[in-house]
């Protein structure tokens, strides 16, 4: 198909939507519908027939962690650029990805642990901080809802604190604790302790809290609605069909 042909009749990107009834999928479709560059072509979601998906240029995956790979293979073995923002993706699963578009190098797909401005930076600025302080925790706060624990946000950030620490020789960071209720430190990510709350009236939140001599540093992001990753979504959907390839994270797309 020449680029032409998978435009929308008004030049506009055809855009698919997968997961489309769940809580993410059903914003992104308002968001695609109220884009006049984007045509929101088809919506699918658990039990409908993926090859429905044939008719977009683009489609975003919103769906659970057990059920994004096989849509991903599909959409990259039929050519279609993929916008993944459903969490879950292991160094394993995104050799696997690898895999596939080698197979396929036209094809583009964009894999976000998340896609508000206010969480990429608080990532960066997290790796940023990471090499100044011996101590470091990372706290997650989401909506009951959330099917996975820790966050694909919060996963995401402890490792890239912990190649910046690494990087800049830290060892383990310090802790003494002998006797422990099972959990109470919070799940060991690439050495960094990751706590994970759920609660009612919360959306999707995360600390980073780092500590040296006599001073700690809070780096705080907070979505209070899941509009915070719409300018996101649109701008991978936008840029996919120009980096073939696999790209990982928002940070690439940002000037
Ligand atoms: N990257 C980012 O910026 C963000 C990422 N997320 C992530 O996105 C994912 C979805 O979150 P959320 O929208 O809250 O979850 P929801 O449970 O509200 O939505 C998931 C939807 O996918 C559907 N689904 C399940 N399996 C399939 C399948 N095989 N094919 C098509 N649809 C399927 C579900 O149907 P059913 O309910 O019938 O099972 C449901 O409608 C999570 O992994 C979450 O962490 C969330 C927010 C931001
Ligand atoms: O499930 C959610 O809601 C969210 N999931 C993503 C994650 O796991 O990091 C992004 C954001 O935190 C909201």
């Amino acid at each position: 198909m020449t680029e032409e042909q998978t435009k929308g009749r008004d030049g506009s990107i055809r855009v698919g939507v997968l997961g489309a009834r769940g809580r993410m999928g059903a914003e992104v479709c308002r968001a695609v519908d109220g884009a006049g560059d984007l045509d929101l072509v088809v919506a699918v979601d658990q039990g409908d027939d993926l090859s429905a998906l044939a008719a977009a240029e683009v489609v975003v995956d919103f769906t659970t962690p057990d059920a994004v790979m096989d849509n991903l293979r599909w959409c990259v073995e039929h050519g279609v650029h993929t916008v993944v923002g459903t969490t879950g993706f292991t160094g394993q699963r995104l050799d696997q990805v690898r895999g596939w578009l080698a197979d396929r190098p036209d094809v583009g797909v964009v894999i976000a642990p998340n896609f508000g401005i206010g969480a990429v930076l608080m990532m960066q600025f997290a790796a940023r901080a990471a090499r100044h302080f011996e101590s470091v925790e990372i706290i997650e706060q989401h909506h009951p809802r959330k099917l996975d624990a820790p966050s694909g946000t919060a996963t995401h950030t402890a490792r890239l604190v912990a190649q910046a620490r690494a990087e800049a020789g830290l060892g383990p960071t310090p802790d003494a604790t002998r006797d422990e209720v099972p959990g109470a430190r919070g799940a060991d990510v690439d050495g960094v302790r990751v706590h994970a709350v759920r609660s009612t009236g919360l959306l999707a939140h995360q600390e980073v809290l780092f500590g040296t001599l006599g001073e700690t540093l809070t780096i705080r992001h907070d979505s209070y609605d899941r509009v915070s990753f719409m300018p996101g979504v649109l701008l991978a959907v936008r840029s996919v069909r120009q980096r073939p390839g696999l790209t990982i994270g928002l940070d690439a797309l940002l000037d």
